[in-house]
C-alpha cells in the first residue's frame, strides 16, 4: 500500500479521528484519501473542513477503500461486520481492527470470507505521530503485515506482537498514556502544593516526564541504572522513593495495568 491506497474509518470517535490526523500530518496520506464514517455526521464536520471524507454509510465506504479500519467500541461492531459483510472482497480490501478484545478469526468468521484482518493498537499520541502501536497478524501475510507496520511507523513506533498478547499491549500502551498521564497530574498536585502555580507545575512535571523517557529511549538500558543516577546517598530523592513504595507505588501500577489486561481480554464477556 502507497500513499495512492484509500482508506475508510468505519467509526470515528476519539481513537479513529486521531489516527486519521495522525496519518494526514505524517504525509502518509492525503486527508482525501481518508473516508471517516459515524452515524452522528455532523460531529465529523471539522474533519471535513480540514479535507477528510465524511460519511454516515458503512457500506458505500469500505465499497471504496482498500483499507478498511474498523474503529467501532466492541459492543458496536457485530452491527458493522452485518453491513460490510456482503461487499468485503479478500482481493481489494485489507481490514485493520483496533478495536480490542475482539480476535480477528471472530471478525473474519463474522464476515465470513477469507479476508485478512490484522489487529492494530495505536494509542492517542497518535495525534502528534509519536503512538506506540502494537500489530498483530498472526493469520496474515508477511506483505500486509509489512504494509501496515510502514504505515504505523509513520505515526510513531510500530511493533509487531503475537496476538494472544494484544490485550497486554492494550494495557500497557494504549491504557498506558491514561495512566502515566495520572502521575503527571498528580505530580502536578505536589509541585502546586510546594508552592508552584498550577500551570507551571505542569510543564515542570510533563518536561520531567519526557526526559525520563528520552533517557531510556535514547540512551536504552534499564530505568533503575537511571534511577541510581539521581538518588544521591542520604539525598531527597531516595527519600522520596522509598516512601512512595511503601505506599505502594509500583505494586499499584502493577496491579493497574495487569487488571486492565485481563479487562481488554474479556471487554464483551464482563461487566464491571
Ligand atoms: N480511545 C483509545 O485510546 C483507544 C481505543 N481503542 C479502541 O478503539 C475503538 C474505539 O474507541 P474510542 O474511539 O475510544 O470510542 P468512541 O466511542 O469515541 O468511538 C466509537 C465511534 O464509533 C461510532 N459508531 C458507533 N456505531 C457506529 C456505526 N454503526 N457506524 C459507524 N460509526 C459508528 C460512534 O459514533 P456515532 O455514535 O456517531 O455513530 C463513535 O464515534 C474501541 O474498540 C477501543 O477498544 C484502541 C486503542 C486506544
Ligand atoms: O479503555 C478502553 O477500553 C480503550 C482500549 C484502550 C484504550 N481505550
Amino acid at each position: 500500500m502507497s500513499n495512492k491506497s484509500s482508506i475508510a474509518i468505519l467509526g470515528t470517535g476519539n481513537m479513529g479521528a486521531y489516527i486519521a490526523l495522525g496519518l494526514s500530518k505524517s504525509g502518509m496520506c492525503d486527508p482525501a484519501s481518508i473516508t471517516l464514517t459515524r452515524r452522528n455526521l455532523d460531529a465529523l464536520a471539522e474533519y471535513k473542513s480540514q479535507g477528510f471524507n465524511i460519511s454516515n454509510d458503512n457500506v458505500a465506504a469500505a465499497k471504496e477503500a482498500n483499507i478498511i479500519i474498523l474503529g467501532v467500541l466492541p459492543q458496536q461492531l457485530n452491527e458493522v461486520l452485518d453491513q460490510i459483510a456482503p461487499v468485503v472482497d479478500e482481493s481489494k480490501h485489507l481490514i485493520v481492527s483496533i478495536i480490542s478484545g475482539v480476535s480477528s478469526v471472530d471478525i473474519q468468521k463474522k464476515l465470513n470470507k477469507n479476508i485478512e484482518v490484522i489487529r492494530v493498537m495505536p494509542n492517542t499520541a497518535i495525534a502528534i505521530n509519536q503512538s506506540m502501536t502494537c500489530i498483530a497478524g498472526d493469520h496474515a501475510s508477511k506483505e500486509n503485515i509489512e504494509l501496515v507496520k510502514n504505515i504505523f511507523s509513520t505515526v510513531g513506533v510500530a511493533m509487531v506482537i503475537k496476538e494472544d498478547l494484544m490485550p497486554a499491549a492494550t494495557a500497557l500502551c494504549s491504557s498506558g498514556i491514561a495512566f502515566f498521564l495520572r502521575t503527571i497530574r498528580a505530580a502536578t498536585e505536589a509541585g502546586v502544593q510546594m508552592g508552584f502555580h498550577s500551570h507551571e507545575a505542569l510543564e515542570m512535571a510533563s518536561q520531567t516526564v519526557k526526559g525520563a523517557a528520552d533517557l531510556l529511549i535514547q540512551l536504552g538500558g534499564h530505568p533503575e541504572v537511571q534511577i541510581d543516577r539521581v538518588t544521591s546517598p542520604k539525598g531527597c530523592t531516595i527519600a522520596g522513593l522509598n516512601e512512595m513504595e511503601h505506599n505502594g507505588f509500583s505494586s499499584a501500577l502493577i496491579k493497574g495495568i495487569t487488571l486492565a489486561g485481563q479487562k481488554a481480554g474479556n471487554l464483551l464477556s464482563q461487566d464491571k
